[in-house]
């Protein structure tokens, strides 16, 4: 995928342009440097004054041509900060919601290999009231995660997909995650300004810099100085 993105947008200025080559790919940058906007941007929320994206070979935006792609039309589903879950329909029930009938004919078997994936089976007939903060957003993240899978070309993207799980959980769920995506080729896009996360995934990192990519590369390249930063804050 690539992506071209000038927009101005409260203090942002946002000059970005990069293309996805790995099958997951983190933004991390620091708060307000623009991360969710970029999302937001490939959703087709957020229209940028200049821009730019090619999706799988398909433009879905061109500015200079006029070429818009709605967001219900572009196939890229998403996960954001603050999981938005159907009230009134069972955890099972909210992650099946994105899927094609036809999908969940063609493969009966993918509503339970998420809900296990996300350890999410003793839930599986709540509602979203009943759960907590953390598994209301493991509800979210699986719920988009079915859809892109059951969408031909679909680029997934997260938004702080592991924020409120404790560590244990974050890191099996994270590297299952990664690996069951990697295996269904439906590439990943996540933002994090955790640097443990960035680490766990081994994907490629895009550093954020107030709307402009500074770097681009392999975890252990792009994030050496915040490694080093961290490591000599525990020794001392
Ligand atoms: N609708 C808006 N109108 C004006 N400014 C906005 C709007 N949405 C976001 N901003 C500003 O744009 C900048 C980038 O916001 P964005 O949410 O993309 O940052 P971020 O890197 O995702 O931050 P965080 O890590 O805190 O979520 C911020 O300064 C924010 O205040």
């Amino acid at each position: 995928m690539q992506i071209e993105l000038k927009h101005h947008q409260g203090p942002l200025t946002l000059d970005a342009i990069f293309t996805l080559t790995q099958p997951w790919t983190v933004l991390f940058g620091p708060s307000g440097s623009g991360k969710t906007t970029i999302l937001r941007a490939i959703q087709g929320f957020v229209r940028p004054d200049h821009g730019k994206l090619t999706l799988a070979s398909t433009p879905i935006l061109n500015t200079a041509t006029r070429l818009f792609v709605p967001p219900y039309q572009r196939p890229v589903r998403s996960a954001g900060q603050s999981p938005r879950l159907f009230p009134n329909m069972t955890v099972a029930e909210n992650i099946r919601y994105g899927v094609p009938i036809a999908t969940l004919a063609s493969t009966p078997a993918l509503l339970d290999e998420i809900l296990h994936l996300f350890r999410l089976e003793p839930l599986a007939t709540k509602q979203p009231q009943a759960l907590s903060g953390g598994e209301k957003q493991r509800v979210s993240v699986a719920r988009a995660t079915a859809s892109a899978v059951a969408t031909p070309n679909a680029l997934l993207l997260l938004d702080e997909p592991f924020t409120g799980l404790d560590y244990t959980l974050r890191d099996t769920l994270a590297t299952d995650l990664q690996s069951w995506l990697a295996q269904r080729r439906t590439p990943v896009l996540s933002v994090t300004h955790d640097i443990g996360e960035a680490f766990l995934l081994q994907a490629e990192v895009l550093r954020l810099e107030a709307g402009r990519i500074t770097h681009q590369g392999p975890t252990n390249q792009v994030l050496a100085p915040e490694r080093t930063r961290l490591l000599t804050r525990l020794h001392s």
